[in-house]
């Protein structure tokens, strides 16, 4: 990379949800074009409700400074409407040629479309590319050209025997930058102040956003978790999981890097079921993509219309019970501590918390899923929208209803030795095995032994798990009821 060049053309690449410089289609277009004007928009404007969430921030922050410094500290930062920022930049530096990689969420194609027409009005070219998706929603479509709403046939159907994801491209070779900045109101990354809410996210060491981390992060996954992945990814202790989600989100890695690393990998592997079931799990996001792409209202409305008829509860004490992970039920109470301490939470236990709030708290989905949105560093709006409402039984392709999770015996199957459970739960610890998920029926001298009083060193559950299966149960027949026929 080099600072002076005689190329006088000039493209802007604006940087979105592509924060990384290898396998960036756009970014090497621009390239191509000429002098590389690098920038990033911190758009809390367009965004509406659908703003990042603070433990997301707190990963911008650090991702947008590893962009920063690869791109030897040529990143130009904006902070507002991008549909103001981006076009006044490119007429004040004359550029013209403008690139970005596509996004998918509805408030982002909005503002897209209104700034590619102000742009070409302008008489700025806009390259959009394809950075984040195997296969983009309109390529992955019915025979009778609808979209698909159930994954098997979406993934083994639409997916596996389209076209194959496109292979990854380099790191563009001599990038020249351009000096000329516009006179528009740059700011720093820590003007942004994207370190400003209250997370403790530091706790978890094993983060490192940046594409390097996120290289770093499958390099391990393909050393130490792949093999095995396909049972072991349903346990928490277990480490079989990949943890790319956050590093996904902000497309620091693509999916295309990370697919064909591992197709690579693959003849190393004793069988090709972890290689299926991960690459399957890669799926699962395009299909969530894919809803979100064709059913805008996802993240607010329930896709199956007959669950606006179901009689959620309001209940603000068992809200905060649950966000704090404070329900007395130790599985999930994990899983929420988990979530609080380290912006992340496992898969499996994701599922269980979900489970519990919209089931045995019955309390909407929507409130679990705005939690988590700005508890997850991978807050990401079509996978949070898509799993929440497959965990309500109201999304495309969902878990029934009537199919719910008892927490007490999903932990002991899913952390059999208890590790995780001790581990964001400690002052359960003492307990044996046999009553870790259940302390409320252990005998009072075993938890006299392990130094546990309910209700005053840990809560009492907030509810019964037998009568609240049976109240969610009843309000489901209820809903069937009142819908009209
Ligand atoms: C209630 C609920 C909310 C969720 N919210 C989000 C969210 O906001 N952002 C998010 O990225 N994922 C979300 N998920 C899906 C899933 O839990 C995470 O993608 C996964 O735990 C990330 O861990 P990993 O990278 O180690 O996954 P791995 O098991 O290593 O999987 C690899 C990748 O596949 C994708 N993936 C895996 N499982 C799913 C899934 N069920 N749906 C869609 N994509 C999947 C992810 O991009 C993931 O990084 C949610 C799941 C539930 C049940």
């Amino acid at each position: 990379m080099t600072d002076s060049s005689s190329k006088s053309a000039l493209a802007i690449h604006w940087f979105r949800q592509d924060l990384r410089l290898s396998d960036n289609p756009a970014l090497t277009a621009a390239v191509k074009v000429g002098k590389l004007l690098p920038i990033y928009i911190l758009d809390d404007q367009n965004s509406g409700e659908h703003k990042m969430g603070g433990a997301s921030r707190w990963w911008l922050h650090y991702s947008l400074t590893a962009l920063n410094k690869s791109l030897q500290g040529k990143l130009r930062v904006f902070h507002g409407d991008a549909t103001e920022i981006l076009p006044r930049l490119a007429q004040e530096t004359g550029t013209k040629t403008v690139t970005w990689n596509r996004c998918y969420e509805p408030w982002r194609i909005n503002r897209d479309k209104k700034i590619l027409t102000d742009l070409e009005h302008l008489g700025v070219e806009v390259i959009s590319t394809n950075g984040s998706l195997l296969w983009e929603p309109w390529d992955v479509l019915k025979a009778d050209g609808t979209p698909y709403r159930v994954f098997t046939p979406f993934y083994r159907k639409g997916c596996l025997k389209g076209t194959a994801p496109r292979k990854p491209i380099k790191v563009p070779e001599n990038i020249t930058f351009s000096d000329d900045k516009g006179t528009g109101a740059a700011v720093t990354i820590s003007d942004l102040s994207l370190l400003s809410s209250n997370w403790d996210i530091k706790k978890s060491p094993d983060w490192v956003p940046g594409e390097k981390g996120a290289q770093d992060r499958i390099r391990y996954f393909l050393d130490n978790g792949i093999k095995g992945y396909n049972k072991g990814r349903d346990f928490p202790a277990a480490e079989k999981c990949s943890n790319l989600s956050p590093h996904l989100h902000l497309g620091e890695i693509s999916p295309h890097q990370i697919w064909y690393s591992l197709a690579f990998q693959a003849h190393l592997l004793e069988s090709g079921e972890d290689l299926d079931q991960f690459q399957m799990e890669l799926a699962w996001r395009e299909f969530s993509y894919s809803l979100l792409f064709y059913n805008a209202d996802l993240p607010d409305t329930n896709l199956q219309k007959k669950f606006d008829y179901f009689q959620w509860r309001k209940d603000e004490t068992a809200l905060q019970a649950w966000q704090t992970g404070n329900t007395g039920i130790p599985f999930v109470d994990a899983g929420m501590r988990e979530l609080w301490q380290t912006g992340f939470m496992h898969n499996r236990v994701r599922m269980v918390a979900a489970s519990f709030l919209v089931k045995n708290l019955m309390i909407d989905w929507k409130e679990g899923a705005r939690w988590f949105w700005d508890c997850l560093v991978d807050a990401d709006l079509a996978n949070n929208s898509a799993s929440w409402q497959w965990v309500a039984g109201c999304g495309a392709d969902a878990a029934p209803y009537f199919r719910i999770f008892n927490p007490a015996t999903q932990g002991v199957r899913f952390d059999p030795k208890g590790e995780y459970t001790r581990k964001y739960v400690p002052e359960l610890a003492g307990l044996p095995d046999k009553w870790l998920f259940n302390p409320w029926e252990a005998p009072k001298e075993v938890l006299d032994a392990a130094g546990i009083v309910l209700d005053e060193t840990y809560p009492a559950p907030i509810v019964d798990l037998k009568t609240s299966r049976q109240r969610a149960l009843d309000a489901f027949s209820d809903m069937k009821e009142k819908q009209p026929s």
